[in-house]
């Protein structure tokens, strides 16, 4: 394909700046991609790996050249870039199309409302809904984003265009687009991600400080495993999500422990009928839901 932008400018390159870059690349969607960092060392790999054709430690001098910035840092980081490119790139009297790959949405429009008075209209958030445990610019895989949702959450005042070329971007990396409101996407990630990242990440803490941990884990069967997978994401990540989106997973954590407190009743009571009407519901969701999952993945 001829190529839609120039020079795309990756601000951190792990997991998720990777795979995106890697699959951009294999399409031909930028003719050049720059990376930068705060570590030289995973710039330098991604350069070696192919995943970018060039990094920079100097951010000032690749925005004065970049036609399409995407920030990739952790979520707390992706703020802050924010309040350091806007301010800039005015200095410099440009407006490439920003995004971003940020699990949180309302903590970057906050600071880009408290920078600019408003959305900037090339400022278009998104968030790819596929990752995994992994971190780190060797984990990145050309095909991470086929048949996964993102969701971007276009503001009033973005300009169309900047959300066409958002849009055209992740669909050419085989992925789904859809918007929502910014509001209702914390809400929802805080439900289906961040509090059962916050579980897992309990549930282990818990057992390893056990004195029976040792034989916990030796004897742990394939649920546990399945179950936990997610505590081995990276903590830095998943410290700033729990921050920037402190309102939403608190209400989630709220409405989990209550369950989970009318659950430890039932038992406590040996309400059998009680449990059983738990796990039969809870089951019935999410055949539901695995039937939901066949069904996309023999669309796809
Ligand atoms: N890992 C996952 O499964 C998913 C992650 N996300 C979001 O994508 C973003 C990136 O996550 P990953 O790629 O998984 O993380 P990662 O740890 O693999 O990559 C983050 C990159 O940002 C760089 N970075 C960190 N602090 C920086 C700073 N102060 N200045 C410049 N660069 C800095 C790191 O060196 C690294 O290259 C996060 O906001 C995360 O919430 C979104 C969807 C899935
Ligand atoms: O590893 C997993 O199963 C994930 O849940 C990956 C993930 C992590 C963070 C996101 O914002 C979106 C997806």
């Amino acid at each position: 394909m001829a190529a839609r932008i120039d020079t795309m400018l990756i601000l951190g390159l792990g997991l998720i700046g990777g795979s995106l870059a890697r699959a951009l690349k294999a399409r031909g969607f930028c003719r050049r991609i720059v990376g930068y960092g705060h570590r030289e060392a995973s710039l330098q790999r991604g350069v070696e790996l192919g995943v970018i054709d060039s990094y920079t430690l100097d951010l000032d001098a690749a925005l004065a050249e970049a036609d399409l910035i995407v920030v990739a840092t952790p979520t707390l980081v992706a703020a802050q870039m924010l309040e350091r490119i806007l301010p800039r790139l005015a200095e410099l009297g440009r407006a490439p199309v920003i995004t971003d790959v940020a699990s949180v949405k309302g903590n970057l429009q906050r600071a880009a409302i408290a920078c600019c008075g408003a959305m900037p209209p090339n400022l278009v958030l998104g968030h790819p809904i596929a990752g995994s445990e992994k971190s780190g610019v060797e984990a990145s895989r050309e095909d991470l984003f086929v048949n996964h949702r993102v969701i971007l959450t276009p503001a009033a005042e973005n300009d169309p265009q900047a959300v066409q070329l958002v849009r055209d971007l992740w669909e050419v990396t085989g992925a789904e687009v859809v918007d929502m409101a910014v509001d209702d996407h914390d809400a929802v990630l805080a439900a289906t991600s961040h509090l059962p990242h916050m579980l897992a990440y309990a549930l282990v803490d818990a057992l390893a400080q056990s004195p029976m941990s040792t034989d916990i884990f030796r004897f742990a069967a394939g649920g546990f495993r399945d179950f936990t997978r997610i505590a081995s994401s990276d903590p830095v990540m998943w410290r700033d999500i729990a921050i920037a989106n402190r309102d939403a997973v608190l209400a989630t954590i709220d409405q989990f422990s209550a369950q989970l407190a009318s659950l430890r009743a039932a038992v406590e009571r040996e309400d059998a009928d009680a449990m059983l009407q738990t796990f039969s519901r809870a089951k019935a969701a999410r055949d539901e839901f695995a039937l939901m999952l066949e069904a996309r993945s023999r669309k796809d």
